[in-house]
């Protein structure tokens, strides 16, 4: 016959945690119900979803007045299936996994590239070169920077080449803003968030919009400046320091800069397919001429 458990002092124990949720007992309550709730209302209310879930009036027990598992016989009403996000997948597909398996790698790496996240970072002491680089591929001087050109250009060259970049800087800002305000992907945690000057969708990081900005000018510039090949090289260099600046400061996930660079890269391709000039909105170029 098995020996009683006893406490600490060698003393038998008179009703232990596991006897007193034996059938029967009063913490079971007939049919469990009693110890159920005991569990639910030990939580702080809202604390846990789940809990939330379990307590709502559509939970089963609430719907039929007993603990589903305990005492269910034959005769009681099989559970009601669960709602659609209480499912576990259990053959999610390869997308599903190839997709959770990048997001994974891309947390890992991006964390592990993020050394200029903070001033007590492996590379905080590279900071504020990180934040030169960071201006330098802000849509506020690249904007006042093209407005200030156009307005001194006297060629009508000059203007159709600077009304394009114009055109270009308005249209990324309203992609990566949209994008931004519809995938919503938070910055990364290790983030200290001291941008200066940023709209209310930059609190979101997907895609990079300094990789956005630094892909397409990048291409821009390579396109209709003639520069030597030491200053393309150098163009490009920049592009691509700009966006790994980005990892490396913490502000975004390699996945948004890849992806920044991606849509900058094809936002050029919109641009140049459909490049103003007085011949397709003469109107443009004609007000432009009045003032
Ligand atoms: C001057 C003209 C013609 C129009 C102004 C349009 C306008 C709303 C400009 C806002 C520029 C601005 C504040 C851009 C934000 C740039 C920024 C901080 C992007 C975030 O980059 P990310 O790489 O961190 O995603």
């Amino acid at each position: 016959m098995p020996s009683p458990r006893r406490n600490a002092d060698g003393r038998p124990l008179a009703a232990s945690a596991s006897s007193s949720s034996s059938p029967g007992s009063p913490a079971h309550g007939g049919g469990g119900r009693f110890e159920f709730q005991s569990l639910l209302s030990s939580r702080a209310p809202g604390a846990d979803p789940t809990c939330a879930r379990l307590r709502a009036s559509d939970s089963p027990v609430h719907r039929r007045g007993s603990f589903p598992l305990a005492g269910a016989g034959p005769s009681q009403a099989a559970p009601a299936p669960l709602p659609e996000e209480d499912r576990m997948d259990l053959n999610p597909s390869f997308l599903g996994i190839a997709l959770r398996s990048l997001l994974a790698i891309d947390l890992w790496l991006s964390k592990k590239l993020g050394v200029c996240a903070g001033e007590s970072s492996s590379w905080g002491s590279m900071r504020p070169l990180m934040k030169l680089l960071e201006i330098s591929g802000h849509g506020i001087p690249w904007l006042l920077g093209t407005l200030y050109c156009l307005a001194r250009s006297d060629s009508w060259a000059g203007r159709e080449v600077l009304m394009n970049l114009l055109f270009a800087l308005l249209l990324d800002l309203l992609l990566v803003a949209l994008i931004k305000g519809l995938v919503r992907r938070r910055r990364p945690a290790h983030n200290q968030m001291d941008m200066f000057v940023t709209l209310s969708v930059d609190k979101y990081s997907f895609p990079s919009g300094h990789a956005t900005r630094a892909a397409l000018v990048s291409r821009f510039i390579l396109n209709h400046l003639v520069l030597a090949i030491p200053l393309r090289v150098l163009v490009v260099l920049w592009a691509f320091i700009v966006g790994f600046s980005r990892v490396m400061l913490g502000r975004h996930n390699v996945t948004d800069v890849a992806f920044g660079f991606f849509l900058g890269y094809t936002q050029y391709s919109i641009v140049d397919y459909c490049w103003l000039s007085p011949h397709n909105v003469p109107v443009l170029f004609v007000l432009w001429n009045q003032q």
